[in-house]
């Protein structure tokens, strides 16, 4: 690792395959420290409670909010996520390197509270591609998947506000881009 870690914030539009090229880096590059986000969103089958989000009900996300206790949050597609803070803290102060994978509006709320951080913008290599992916993954009702579309235009027209864009046509290549980004290869 030839340069200190920084925070990286990885966003782009639902359906991008953001969470694809974050296993696929992981695979390979578990020092890689994912931060694992709050949600009031429900388990998709076979997601689990502390390994891809932890599922809180309104009521304790709204304690999470008031307390402080996340670094940002967001409602996104009408359910709220928001990244713990001290974790974060924890992991960057041991020289590790922290990946976020936000919204658009959780990013903002990075850059504002983090200058430091470096933000990504993961692009579709075309819509037509985007809604095919958000679709084929089958996780979400049509009226969920318009209302995730309807916020990709707006993800999408922010491109310009991100450091550095990685336009996913291969996992492979954009997980090795992401990698050299995070200063790990
Ligand atoms: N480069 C790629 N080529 C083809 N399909 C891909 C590619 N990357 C991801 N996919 C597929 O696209 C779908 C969406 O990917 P994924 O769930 O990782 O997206 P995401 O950006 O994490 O979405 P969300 O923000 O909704 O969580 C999945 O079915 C995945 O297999
Ligand atoms: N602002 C935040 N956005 C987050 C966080 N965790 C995830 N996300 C983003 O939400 C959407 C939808 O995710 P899904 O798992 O329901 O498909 C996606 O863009 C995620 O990146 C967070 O802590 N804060």
């Amino acid at each position: 690792m030839s340069e200190r870690p920084r925070l990286t914030v990885l966003s782009g539009p639902s359906g991008v395959g953001k969470s694809t090229v974050v296993a696929h880096m992981r695979k390979e590059h578990p020092e890689v420290w994912l931060s694992v986000s709050a949600t009031t969103r429900k388990p998709r089958p076979g997601e689990r409670h502390g390994v891809q989000y932890f599922f809180v009900t309104d009521e304790e996300m709204d304690k999470l909010i008031a307390n402080g206790e996340l670094l940002e949050w967001a409602e996104f597609a009408g359910n709220r996520y928001g990244t713990p803070r001290a974790a974060v803290h924890e992991r960057l102060e041991a020289g590790e390197p922290v990946l976020l994978e936000i919204d658009l509006q959780g990013a903002r709320l990075v850059r504002e509270s983090m200058p430091e951080a470096q933000l990504v913008f993961l692009a579709p290599p075309s819509w037509d591609e985007l809604v095919r992916r958000l679709t084929g993954r089958g996780t979400e009702a049509p009226e969920v998947i318009e209302r995730r579309l309807a916020a990709a235009r707006i993800e999408l027209a922010a491109e310009s506000e991100f450091d550095t864009t990685l336009v996913n046509t291969s996992v492979e290549d954009v997980a090795r881009e992401l990698l050299a980004l995070m200063n790990v290869v």
